[in-house]
């Protein structure tokens, strides 16, 4: 793993917590992006060398929306960055972990994503991202 490439927090509605996490950050969101097959839209904001992820839910029954419904707003996942995504899903897969999606899918920010079970990871979802 190769660092921390964000943390994406869940929210129930980007227009009001892009503005908080603009203050919050004093920086501006760099950019929001619709992932229609998570059923999300993104906002990031650059953080040093890790980024905010805020996800909003664009879809009845999606992670997020559930995620909401049962936990509510908070942190959602930390994203680490791996240099070959394929190769860290078989050495997670050999030493035990659930990896949700074998196959890498298409995330956002221009990544390949792929993410690790809770229950295998002491309750915290993981993301695995490798640039496109
Ligand atoms: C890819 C675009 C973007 C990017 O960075 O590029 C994103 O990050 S998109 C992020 C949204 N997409 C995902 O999260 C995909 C992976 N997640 C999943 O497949 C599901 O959320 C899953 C399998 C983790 C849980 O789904 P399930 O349908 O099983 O929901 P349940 O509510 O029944 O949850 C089961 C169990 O897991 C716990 N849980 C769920 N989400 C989280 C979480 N984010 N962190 C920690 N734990 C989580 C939930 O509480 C349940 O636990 P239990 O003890 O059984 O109550
Ligand atoms: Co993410």
């Amino acid at each position: 793993m190769l660092k921390v490439e964000h943390i994406g927090i869940a929210v129930r509605s980007l227009s009001v917590s892009i503005p908080l996490f603009e203050k919050l950050l004093n920086t501006p969101c760099y950019k929001t992006e619709e992932v229609a097959a998570e059923g999300v839209t993104t906002a990031f904001f650059q953080q040093g060398e890790t980024k905010i992820e805020l996800l909003e839910s664009v879809k009845a029954g999606s992670a997020v929306a559930k995620f909401l419904d049962k936990k509510g707003e908070g942190v959602h996942h930390i994203a680490f960055e791996v240099a070959d995504i394929h190769a860290e899903i078989e050495r997670l897969r050999a030493e035990g972990f659930e990896v949700i999606n074998a196959e890498p899918r298409v995330g956002a920010d221009n990544k390949l994503v792929c993410f690790l079970h809770p229950k295998s990871t002491n309750g915290v979802l993981i993301e695995l991202t490798q640039s496109r």
